[in-house]
C-alpha cells in the first residue's frame, strides 16, 4: 500500500474545524485604536525614570550584506548579524526600536555595502533618527577567501569570522574596532623537542581585536586580509581546503620546521599588529584545540600604542 492510498482513506475535518479542534477561538471585540495617531506612545513618555541607560537597542538581527574584499572573491554577499543601540537619558521611557530596522532596510534598498565609511555614516544617521547624541552598530559576518594548495595550486574556499563595530558620539566622532578570527595549524615545540619521532599539532583559532586609527583608509588597506596575514604568516602552517599529497607533504614539513606554543602565536601576531600603521591598539588571543587533550590551550595579549609603558 502506498502513501497516497493511505491519505485518501482518512476523512479529515476542514482546516477551520481543525484549528478550532486545536484551540483557536473567534476574535473578541476590538476597543483600542488602530490608527497610529490615536495610539498610546509609551516609549515617548517624559518623566523622571530614575536612571540614564548606557545602551538600549536590538541585537541578533540577521541580514544579507555585501562586503568588499581585496582577496578572491572580490565581490561577495554574505549574512551579517547586527546589533544596534544608543543611550537614553532618564527623562525618556524608551527608544524607538522600529527605527533601527527601518534604517537597515533603507540602506539595503540603496545597495548596502558594509565598509568602514558606510558604517560610520550609518551610525551618524542612526543617532539623528533616534534623536540621540550617540549610537553604536556592530556587524559580524563570515568573510570568504580563496586559498590554493602550495604545490598543486588547486583552489578552494576558506573563511574567517569578521566583526566591525562603530561607536559614534556627536562631540568626539567615530571609534572603529574590527575583529577577525582566523584558523591556523600549530605544531607543539615541546612535543617536537622531547619525542623520538613526530610532534602533535592542533587547530588554532587566532582572534585579533583592533582599534583602527582615525585616518584609516579602507581604499588603501583591506583590514581583513591584513589581520588574516598576521595570523597565518606566524603560524606553523596555514589551513587549506584542498590538499593533494605533494601539498600535504609541504604543509606537514612546514609545520615541523615552524613549531609554535600558544604563547609564541600571540607574541608573534602582536609584533605584526604593532608594525601595522593603521592599528592604534589591539588584543590578540589564541585558542588551540589540543589534539592530545580534551581541553584547549589559550593565551591573550593586549597592547595600546598610545601607552608606551607596556
Ligand atoms: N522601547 C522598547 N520597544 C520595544 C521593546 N520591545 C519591543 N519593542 C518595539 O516597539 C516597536 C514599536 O515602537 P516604535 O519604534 O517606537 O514605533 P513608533 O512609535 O510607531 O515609531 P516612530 O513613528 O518611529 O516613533 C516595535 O518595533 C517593537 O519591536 C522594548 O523592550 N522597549
Amino acid at each position: 500500500m502506498n502513501k497516497t492510498e493511505l491519505t485518501q482513506n482518512k476523512q479529515l475535518p476542514s482546516k477551520e474545524e481543525r484549528h478550532k479542534l486545536f484551540g483557536s477561538v473567534k476574535p473578541g471585540p476590538r476597543t483600542k485604536p488602530v490608527d497610529k495617531a490615536d495610539m498610546a506612545d509609551l516609549q515617548n513618555s517624559k518623566k523622571d525614570f530614575l536612571f540614564d541607560i548606557d545602551m538600549v537597542g536590538i541585537s541578533n538581527v540577521k541580514h544579507p550584506i555585501r562586503i568588499p574584499s581585496s582577496m578572491t572573491p572580490e565581490i561577495q554577499t554574505t549574512i551579517g548579524t547586527f546589533s544596534f543601540g544608543s543611550s537614553i537619558a532618564k527623562g525618556s521611557k524608551g527608544t524607538n526600536m522600529s527605527r533601527f530596522t527601518e534604517q537597515l532596510d533603507k540602506y539595503h534598498n540603496e545597495g548596502f555595502a558594509v565598509d568602514i565609511e558606510t558604517m560610520k555614516g550609518f551610525t551618524e544617521e542612526l543617532a539623528g533618527r533616534l534623536k540621540q547624541k550617540n549610537s553604536e552598530v556592530e556587524v559580524s559576518f563570515p568573510w570568504f577567501f580563496e586559498r590554493k594548495g602550495p604545490y598543486s595550486d588547486l583552489a578552494g574556499m576558506n573563511h574567517a569570522d569578521a566583526t566591525i563595530r562603530v561607536e559614534y558620539e556627536e562631540e568626539t566622532g567615530h571609534d572603529v574596532t574590527v575583529t577577525l578570527t582566523g584558523t591556523i595549524t600549530t605544531l607543539c615545540p615541546c612535543s617536537k623537542e622531547i619525542s623520538e619521532y613526530s610532534a602533535h599539532n592542533q587547530r588554532g583559532n587566532v582572534t585579533m581585536e583592533v582599534k583602527l586609527t582615525d585616518d584609516f583608509n579602507e581604499q588603501e588597506i583591506d583590514w581583513k586580509a591584513a589581520l588574516l596575514e598576521a595570523a597565518e604568516s606566524n603560524a606553523s602552517a596555514r589551513i587549506h581546503p584542498v590538499l593533494k599529497r605533494p601539498d600535504e607533504k609541504m604543509v606537514t614539513e612546514q609545520a615541523y620546521e615552524n613549531p609554535r606554543f600558544v604563547e609564541d602565536i600571540v607574541r608573534l601576531v602582536a609584533a605584526d599588529l604593532y608594525e601595522y600603521d593603521f592599528v592604534e591598539s589591539f588584543k590578540v588571543s589564541c585558542r588551540n584545540e589540543e589534539s592530545i587533550h580534551l581541553h584547549d590551550a589559550v593565551a591573550t595579549l593586549s597592547y595600546d600604542k598610545k601607552e608606551e609603558s607596556n
